[in-house]
């Protein structure tokens, strides 16, 4: 079964250590939910894991091989990021033609993409784009999916809408999610963690957060 393990994963930034010694493992049908206050490094790892920023350490195997390489160079793992990434010049269609093949034909089936089809990126609202660049991502080729606040400046029935999708394609991927919407990460994800002064924590209830300060005691 498609494995993601990362481990001992470490890097700082001028003299702040901000990831030390993070571990996390995911497998086919797993949504690992990640959790944290602002700063606490969650888009960090997210760019150390997939490469965009090259961690002072990271061991990282994909399907039990070791990969030494940038991750996304293995084409196997997608990332949402926290900003923009579609060219704002072309139009949708043309975007899935040049990104999406194994999904494409279940892309094509979504309403709010058929909708969007014809449009260049440029003339769609903040949250569309956000919307339509969550789904592109869960409908990547890859099979392991990390996903940096996919709800933000969504509305609740698009955030259902996104929830939904990545129910969908878990039974054929793993997804890694960090948002502030903790209670929607709760609700989809396989295991929660909490990132903390550059450690990982294991979450296993409310109180845990409370515990670790990340929610407010009632
Ligand atoms: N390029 C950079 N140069 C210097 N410091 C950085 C850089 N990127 C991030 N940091 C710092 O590293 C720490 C972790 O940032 P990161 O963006 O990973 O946090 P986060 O948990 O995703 O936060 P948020 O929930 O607010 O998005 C922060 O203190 C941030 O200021």
């Amino acid at each position: 079964m498609p494995e993601l393990y990362v481990d001992s994963v470490s890097h700082h930034f001028k003299n702040q250590n901000v990831l030390n010694g993070v571990h996390l493992q995911c497998n086919t049908g797993d949504i690992k939910g990640i959790l944290g206050r602002n700063g606490c490094g969650k888009s960090t790892l997210l760019k150390c894991i997939f490469g965009s920023i090259k961690a002072d350490h990271i061991y990282l195997k994909l399907n039990g091989k070791m990969i030494k390489k940038p991750a996304y160079l293995t084409q196997q793992i997608a990332y949402l990021p926290q900003h923009p990434f579609l060219p704002q010049q072309l139009k949708l269609e043309t975007i899935i033609n040049l990104l999406c093949n194994r999904y494409k034909k279940e892309l094509l089936d979504i309403k709010l993409i058929q909708q969007h089809l014809k449009s260049k990126i440029a003339t769609l609202s903040g949250g569309t784009v956000r919307l339509v660049e969550a789904i592109l991502t869960i409908y990547s080729d890859a099979d392991f999916v990390l996903l940096d606040e996919p709800f933000s400046q969504l509305s609740p029935v698009m955030i259902q809408e996104i929830k939904k999708h990545i129910l969908l394609l878990k039974q054929h991927k793993a997804f890694v999610i960090t948002d502030h919407y903790y209670r929607d990460i709760i609700d989809i994800s396989t295991e929660i963690m909490l990132l903390k002064n550059g450690s990982n924590y294991a979450i296993n209830s409310m109180e845990d957060l409370s515990l670790h300060n990340y929610i407010p005691y009632h």
